[in-house]
Formats: structure tokens, sequence, C-alpha cells
């Protein structure tokens, strides 16, 4: 089969969502400006409880009722399994956010309407599901300025990180249209692409990490930091503060390599006093908020430079083989099979993500030494 084009209705939301099987509710949230996400999160939990009533109700019956994202991980899972990985912190801080944007509905709406909003439909557990639903399948259409939307069935593509091929509303036909990037053979899964993700962002919405090294986009963020014990310690953190960054900053090792910003962060670091007139140009091209990119021309500090970010490499590669071998012998004991598989499951994407992760970290020692 050459290139196929599929088409599909029209978007569940975005442009605001029109129609809700329950006016009143959709009334109510209209009242309020609640942003996209939350109030989609809403509609899909109002659709959801009307059963038979709702258009969408195909749709919602085969959405699953469990998504396999990282908001469906305990924190004492995340705290155990994502020890050595910066995606820990992503999930807990994403987590919070859920949890306060539930609260917020609830505080500033479903409290006022609880006839409207009851809280055995409109409660925390629904809303994990519904955001759930909503960071594995939400879609960005670039050609309605990246509005967000749920496309039912279009959905069901499975992420291939080798493909380049997405879902967008067509004006000309008002559809949602996707289009592959490759031919396919009549019976062969097609794929579509998430988005140029790391393996870690991809854990962390769908809840899934691709076969290590299948990964072109993956990246580990790195995190930096100023020596506390620096002569210069004050000075650049000035200079650092000045154009928005701190004392540690994160920045994404690529496979592919890793930033200038990086390295200028790290040029900053090894900087001797009697380079401090050079602070600040520094800090700025570690900010990326130069108009013009300055090269980084200090042959001087390379060599120092770059063993420090050698170092910083060595000791996060550390943490992950830490991880990756005490959990090799760790036998827990489970209480139902149904707790020990998911416990394997969990331990094994932990696994496959910090064996990825710890890889790129390799690969840039490599590349340094
Ligand atoms: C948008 S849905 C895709 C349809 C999904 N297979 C379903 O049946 O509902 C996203 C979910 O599909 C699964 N998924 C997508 N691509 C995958 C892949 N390459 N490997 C493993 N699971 C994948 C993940 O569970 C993810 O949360």
């Amino acid at each position: 089969m050459e290139r196929s084009c599929s088409s599909c209705p029209r978007p569940s939301s975005s442009p605001p969502i029109r129609e809700w099987s329950n006016r009143e509710v959709g009334d109510v949230m209209k009242r309020y400006s609640v942003p996209d996400w939350p109030l989609l999160a809403t509609y899909l939990i109002s659709e959801a409880s009307l059963e038979g009533s709702s258009k969408w109700r195909s749709y919602i019956d085969a959405l699953p009722r469990q998504p396999y994202s990282l908001l469906y991980w305990t924190r004492t899972e995340i705290d155990a399994y994502l020890v050595a990985s910066p995606i820990r912190e992503r999930a807990i801080s994403r987590i919070g956010d859920v949890i306060g944007t539930y609260n917020d509905l609830r505080d500033r709406i479903f409290s006022k309407y609880p006839d409207l909003f009851p809280e055995k439909v409109y409660n925390m557990e629904n809303f994990r599901w519904s955001f759930g639903i909503l960071f594995s399948r939400l879609v960005r259409l670039e050609s309605m300025d990246g509005k967000v939307a749920l496309v039912p069935w279009a959905d069901m593509l499975n992420h291939s990180p080798e493909v380049d091929a997405f879902l967008d509303y067509d004006k000309s036909s008002q559809g949602i249209v996707f289009t592959t990037d490759r031919s396919y053979q009549p019976g062969e899964q097609v794929f579509i692409s998430y988005g140029k993700k790391s393996s870690g962002e991809l854990l962390l919405s769908y809840g899934f990490v691709p076969k290590e090294g299948t990964n072109p986009n993956d990246s580990v963020e790195f995190l930096v930091s100023l020596n506390k014990s620096d002569e210069c310690y004050k000075e650049k953190l000035q200079a650092l503060k000045k154009h928005g960054l701190s004392e540690s900053e994160s920045f994404p090792l690529r496979v592919t390599g890793w930033p200038v910003e990086l390295m200028a962060y790290a040029f900053l670091v090894v900087s001797p006093p009697e380079m401090i007139q050079r602070f600040e140009e520094m800090a700025v091209a570690a900010s990326n908020k130069g108009s013009s990119k300055p090269a980084l021309n200090y042959p001087e500090l390379d060599e120092q430079a770059l063993q420090f970010i050698l170092d910083c490499c060595e000791s996060s590669i550390k943490k992950y083989t830490k991880y990756l071998e005490g959990a090799k012998g760790s036998a827990e004991v489970s209480i139902n099979t149904k707790q020990a598989n998911r416990t394997l499951l969990l331990k094994q994407l932990a696994r496959d993500l910090c064996i990825s992760e710890r890889r790129i970290l390799y690969r840039s020692q490599y590349d340094i030494a």
C-alpha cells in the first residue's frame, strides 16, 4: 500500500468544547475560566458518568480503565524504582500538579454545586484517570495553533520513534487527518509519532520505554552545579542569577551530543578568579539568552571544563549502576499475583529507562575521552 491517509471526525474539544451531554454541568464550567486541560479532564469524567446517554459512550468504553502513565505509580514506587533518574522529580511534580488542579476545581467550583458535581463522580481517583487519559492520548494540532484535542479512534495508534507522521486538522475536509511518512503493506501495523520525546518523557506520559538503542530522540537531564567552595562562588552565582540561572542547572544530554549551554556552564564553573570579567558572557551563553551566539572560545579552560563534565557523568553513572545492581538481587514479598505482576512490570520499565539513560551518559563520556 502506498502512503496511507485516513480521516477522523472533528476533535472532541478545542476549539472549546461545544456540547456537554449534561448541559447544566457544561454551563457552570463555562462560567469559570478553566484552562483547556482541567476543562477536558472534567468533560471526560462528566461524559463517562452518563453511561448510555453520552455520544462518546463507545469511545469511552474502549479507553483503558487504568492508563499506564506514571500518575499511577505510588510515591514509594517512584522513590524506589526511579531513584537514579531525573524522571523521578518530574513524576513527583506532575502528580503534585494533578492533585493541585483537582483541589482547585473542587474548592472553586465543585463544592459550590454539590448536586451537579457529586463527590462520588468528581473525585481525585476519577481525575487521576482522566488526566492519565489526557497525558497518554491528547494530540497537539499544529494547524490549529497547537491546540490540544482528544481524537477518538485515531488515538489508538501506537508510537514509533522512527516515524515522522502526525495527526493534524485539515481545513478543507474539516476533519483530523493522518498521513503516513512511508508505505505499509496491508495488515502491517501503522505507527504514529508522539513527538520527539526522550524515553523518560515517554515513560512519564505514556507508561512505556522504547527498546534500548531504538530512540534517536533519547536524552537525559544532566544536573551540574557550582562548587560551593569556589572562591568566586558569589560572583559566579551573581552572574548566573542575572541571566535567570541558578547554582544548579539541568541540561539535556542527547544521544546525538550535548548543548553548547552546558559547555558554557562548565566553563563558568571551572573559571579561575582572573577570568572574573568573562563570567557574565559565560552565564549569557549558558542561559541561551544572548541575541547572537558568541563563540565559546576559552582554549585554556577546555580540558578542565571537559573533565568537569566527565566527573559529573561518572557520578551519575555510579547512581544508575548502584540502582541496577541493587535491583537485581532484591526479592520482594508480594501480597498477591496481581501485585507481583505489577511490581515486575514497573521494575522492568524502570530498569529499561535506567539502562537507556546510563547509555547516554556512557556515550557522552566516550565522546569526551
Ligand atoms: C494513544 S494510546 C495508543 C493506543 C493504545 N495502544 C490503546 O490500545 O489504547 C497510548 C498508549 O499506547 C501504548 N503504546 C503506544 N505506543 C507504544 C509503544 N511503542 N510501545 C509500548 N506501548 C505503546 C501505551 O500504553 C500508551 O500509553
